[in-house]
């Protein structure tokens, strides 16, 4: 069974070995979550949902090597800003949004909701349900998908750093919404109706693991800023990234 203690190498590769991975891509199109993800239509013609808008039904990304796919994943402790990061993303870049809170099996919910931190057995399955999920997405051809995941430690990223092994032209991008305590502490107080209390936001500070310089998949924005500020600098750092990558494969 692979086990997720030991970090990925951070190279834009897949795991040079298949021995002990366990399951292999699952699809996620009988799962009613899967249902829950918007289809906007792609600039590519695609619908999200898979079929193209003459009916046809799109290519695997596994199918389209020599196009670029992209998920980004937006992280960080709750009250961040990934949710709001999240979908002005998608909106903007016409992709398709995968909420994580929506993929929490419901004991996962009750515990938060009760103010009860989730532990790693709570995670994995969830984690690995939104890998899925967003595998799904570009397998359903869409160029990128955007999804949000506090991914607190370096161990759970990992998880979803095991993308490529499944779909090697996969690019796999963090971004990590950094902001001290007692701001992230004020916006949840002042949020309404969420399963997430406040009282959540100390035990997420503890065991967060941000970010190392080898991690160079991600990308940091300072989320004490205003929205409007953190929205703007997103998006460009998002374009310049697509763009470098575009230029490195015209380059192959
Ligand atoms: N940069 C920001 N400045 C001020 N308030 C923000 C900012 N980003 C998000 N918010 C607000 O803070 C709260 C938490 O944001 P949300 O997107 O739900 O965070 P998360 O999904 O990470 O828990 C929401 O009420 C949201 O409107
Ligand atoms: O939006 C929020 O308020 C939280 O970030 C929320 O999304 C929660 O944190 C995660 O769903 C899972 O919990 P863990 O962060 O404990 O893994």
């Amino acid at each position: 069974m692979l086990s997720y203690d030991k970090p990925v190498a951070v190279n834009g590769q897949g795991p040079s070995s298949a021995a002990g991975l366990s399951s292999g891509c699952q699809t996620m199109a009988s799962s009613p979550k899967a249902s829950r993800v918007s289809a906007p239509v792609l600039s590519n013609g695609a619908l999200s949902n898979g079929v193209t808008s003459n009916g046809s039904t799109a290519l695997t990304a596994a199918q389209r090597p020599n196009k670029d796919h992209h998920i980004w994943l937006v992280t960080g402790p709750a009250g961040c800003g990934k949710s709001t990061v999240a979908k002005y993303l998608a909106s903007t870049l016409q992709l398709p949004y995968i909420e994580g809170d929506e993929y929490h099996p419901q004991a996962n919910i009750d515990k938060m909701s009760a103010g009860i931190p989730l532990t790693d057995a709570d995670r994995w399955d969830w984690l690995t349900a939104l890998r899925e999920a967003s595998i799904h997405q570009l397998d359903n051809g869409s160029d990128g998908v955007v999804l949000t995941c506090s991914a607190l430690k370096r161990k759970y990223r990992d998880v979803i750093r095991v993308a490529p092994y499944f779909v090697p032209n996969i690019h796999l991008h963090f971004i990590f919404l950094k902001a001290p305590e007692e701001v992230l502490l004020r916006r949840v107080l002042a949020r309404p109706n969420h399963f997430m209390g406040a009282n959540m936001v100390h035990s997420q500070f503890d065991i967060l693991e941000p970010p190392t310089a080898d991690e160079i998949d991600v990308i940091t924005i300072d989320v004490s800023r205003s929205a409007d500020e953190v929205l703007a600098d997103t998006l460009d750092r998002v374009l310049n990234t697509m763009d470098g990558i575009s230029a490195r494969s015209r380059q192959q």
